[in-house]
């Protein structure tokens, strides 16, 4: 996209934002020829050996390195288009005041999706929503929508006592020009000192959340608690027949504009709370659908030109962000066709070395550069600020909606609380309302893959929107991360089913996104698209060298051949760029090492597992659900993850393969290694024993979680012993069919 911001009304001396190609960009073009010499090298001796392969045995191991060979340089392929032309913005929201008066800024409709109050804690929605209505911006144009998927009276009975929290916290932050606007980081910080105001309000926020949580314990509000008659009318809403799957439209406007003002006598932004309509005979589509309901509300209620989408687990970090997203906005030059502006998602809470790789880097902040340069980076869900009019077709054509009142052109002119507006409001969020109509299809956040974020901003780019990576040095908004293993690759794995449900669509990114957007922005976008494929080659280098090292059976190059150095460069400088990228965003060595070892920690749990159920239910018709992520801390589970240990616990099939190729690979390289020091191990077998070596480096968490520890987080025995004896078992198969082999020869 281009990007040169000296557009939009404002003068030369001062861009409301500028650009700049990162400087590596001609050497990574470099890079991609020569690396493609090797690559093609390294097939062209895959196809030699299969050519002159004698036996069904090294034929069809030939063949399994040839194709994961094949899958490695087709995803190095894809990865290469966000190096082409990776850019870094700058945006300068201090120019902002110059060219534009705050009556003018467009109104701003935040979305916050919660679905849990066990798994999300109210007490942390709520801390999002804090910080979001404390956000630097015109509070009579700001409104806060909560999408509560749980339909739970806890949730709303939280955002209750936030909002009377809120009439203190906001002229507080204001005043004190805070930037830390959720209460909770606020208080746990030691950066502010001590004053009877800040005692007073630190109070405040304590008492409602020992409120809030003893009712969230007891998971009822009894009466004592409910002191207006409003609060009443609202929760007797939850009768008796009401399920979170099966219940009918909750809307409560919590705060009101118009109505409501703080302690100084300022007023407070909007505070809706939204339960739609659920009932066991239509799809609710997860949250794809919570938003799309909210789009509507919203559209009815307040109808904001630009749309905050936000998880409830990720705070704001810095007041400023919606300025910085106006420098964008207002110019001229880009507004047509710019369809959202995407922040990175990062984290709080993270380990020292960040033993997960939950940060994500390449993910979130590496790769989005490279997008950014083409045509702008994918959609990831949270910290994305999109216009609202993309939502509701191309940017040259928007088609007519059902109900006027949904339009992103209508002006609403009744106040929020008017029975009209209401009325239309719960119709709006009934369950049978998208019934023929586009939304989900063309229209709103789309359906179809668990993966609602990268399947809707795909889409949208592929209409001709175009989106743009904002990227500023203080994070815009911190999330939570998973802190235990499982939770990080179940995570991953419903990733990985949702970019299946693309990747066998008619919008696959190969063929569909190159079509649309540009070979490119194709290959970018499979690189996500493919993900789970990456267990292909995973799987089979981290057990098929080794078995065969285990029957002497040489299948990589001699360390004297000069294909050997092939394979060494072809390595090497992988890693070594990777490791180069990670480091110049900011990366440590030892979080890079982590990286890689989560790579094939995903390669041989969720990748694989995602692959194989995701081919299981397409040949029955069922779907995939949405498991939520925890946000819940377990004391024990935080210390260990703080200490960096690997947390396993869970007897989860997911983690067989994981320990098989440990053990595996340990017993591998130990005889290897004997062999080798009595003499007996020839050349042939070197590379193996590299590699063996290497992933044996990379298992160590897991040796310690299956013989070293006693705490609940080690590998859990059941596991240990199915890995066992299937590693055995696996053992006496290859060498049964090495041996046969060496019989017929
Ligand atoms: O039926 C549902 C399921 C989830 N959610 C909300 O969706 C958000 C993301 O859920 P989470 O369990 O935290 O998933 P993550 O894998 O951490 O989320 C990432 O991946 C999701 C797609 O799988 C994206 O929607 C998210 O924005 C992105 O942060 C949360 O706020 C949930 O409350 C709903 O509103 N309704
Ligand atoms: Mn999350």
């Amino acid at each position: 996209m281009e990007g040169g911001g000296l557009k939009g009304g404002c003068t030369a001396h001062a861009p409301l934002h500028t650009f700049e190609p990162l400087r590596r960009t001609a050497l990574n073009r470099v890079f991609v020829v020569v690396y493609s010499c090797a690559l093609f090298a390294l097939l062209y001796r895959h196809a030699q050996m299969l050519l002159y392969s004698t036996t069904l045995l090294s034929f069809s191991m030939t063949l399994s390195l040839l194709i994961s060979d094949l899958v490695l340089a087709f995803m190095w392929a894809c990865g290469q288009a966000f190096r082409m032309r990776p850019i870094r913005r700058k945006e300068f929201p201090e120019s902002l005041k110059r060219i534009m008066k705050e009556e003018d800024f467009p109104g701003l409709d935040v979305f916050i999706c919660t679905a849990d109050p066990h798994k999300e804690p109210p007490m942390n929605v709520v801390n999002t929503a804090l910080s979001l209505m404390a956000y630097d911006y015109p509070t009579e144009k700001l409104s806060v929508y909560v999408s509560d998927d749980g339909g739970s009276a806890l949730t709303l009975f939280a955002f209750m006592e936030a909002a009377k929290f809120a009439f203190h916290w906001l002229p507080f932050c204001r005043e004190h020009n805070i930037m830390d606007r959720s209460p909770q980081v606020y208080f746990a910080s030691n950066y502010h000192s001590w004053s009877p105001e800040i005692e007073k309000i630190k109070m405040m926020y304590e008492n409602m959340k020992v409120k809030v949580e003893h009712i969230v314990d007891k998971g009822e509000i009894s009466d004592e608690y409910i002191t207006e008659d409003q609060q009443r009318q609202a929760f007797n809403k939850w009768t008796n027949g009401f399920t979170r799957i099966h219940h009918p439209t909750i809307i409560q406007v919590i705060l009101d504009k118009s109505n409501d003002k703080d302690v100084s006598g300022h007023c407070l932004p909007n505070l809706i709370y939204v339960s739609r309509q659920k009932c066991n005979s239509s799809p609710h589509h997860f949250k794809a659908g919570a938003l799309n309901v909210l789009l509507r509300v919203s559209a009815v209620m307040t109808n904001a030109s630009i749309i905050l989408t936000q998880d409830c687990d990720m705070y704001s970090n810095d007041p400023q962000t919606p300025l910085r997203v106006l420098c964008y906005l207002s110019d001229s030059a880009i507004q047509s066709k710019l369809a959202y502006i995407q922040f990175p998602q990062r984290f709080h809470g993270l380990n020292k070395n960040d033993i997960y790789a939950s940060e994500y880097k390449r993910l979130f902040q590496v790769n989005p550069m490279g997008f950014d340069g083409l045509k702008g980076p994918n959609y990831v869900g949270s910290g994305c600020f999109f216009c609202r009019r993309a939502l509701f077709g191309g940017p040259s054509a928007s088609f007519p909606i059902e109900v006027p009142e949904l339009s992103p052109n209508h002006v609403v002119d009744k106040p929020i609380k008017s029975q009209e507006i209401l009325s239309l409001a719960h119709q709006v969020a009934g369950c049978n309302y998208e019934n023929q109509t586009k939304w989900g299809s063309k229209c709103g956040f789309r359906y179809g893959s668990l993966v609602e974020d990268f399947y809707t901003g795909y889409r949208l780019q592929c209409e001709g929107w175009k989106g743009l990576f904002c990227h500023p040095e203080r994070a815009a908004f911190l999330g939570d991360v998973p802190i235990t293993l499982f939770d990080i690759i179940n995570q991953c794995k419903r990733w990985c089913i949702g970019l299946c449900e693309v990747t066998f669509s008619k919008y696959n990114t190969l063929i569909f996104g190159s079509h649309s957007m540009g070979l490119l922005m194709g290959l970018s976008y499979s690189h996500y698209a493919f993900w789970p494929i990456w267990c292909v080659p995973v799987t089979l280098y981290s057990f098929l060298p080794q078995l065969a090292l285990l029957n002497k059976v040489s299948i990589f190059p001699k360390i004297s051949e000069p294909w050997f150095f092939l394979y060494v460069f072809l390595f090497l400088s992988a890693y070594g760029q990777d490791f180069l990228d990670f480091l110049l965003a900011g990366g440590t060595v030892q979080r890079w090492w982590n990286a890689q070892r989560m790579w094939m920690i995903r390669g041989l749990s969720c990748f694989l597992f995602a692959s194989v159920e995701y081919f299981l239910k397409s040949l029955r018709i069922s779907t995939h659900g949405f498991s939520l992520t925890s946000k819940v801390l377990d004391d024990e589970q935080s210390k260990r993850y703080s200490r960096g240990i690997f947390e396993f616990g869970v007897p989860s099939p997911m983690f067989v393969p994981l320990t098989m190729a440990a053990i595996i690979n340990l017993f591998s390289f130990v005889w290897g290694l004997t062999e080798f020091l009595v003499g007996r191990n020839g050349e042939g077998l070197g590379m193996q024993m590299l590699l063996t070596g290497f992933i044996v480096v990379n298992c160590q968490p897991i040796y310690g979680a299956i013989a070293l520890r006693n705490d609940n987080g080690k590998m859990p025995t059941k596991i240990t012993v199915i890995s066992i004896c299937l590693s055995v078992a696996l053992y006496i198969a290859a060498s049964f069919c090495f041996r046969s082999n060496d019989s017929k020869k």
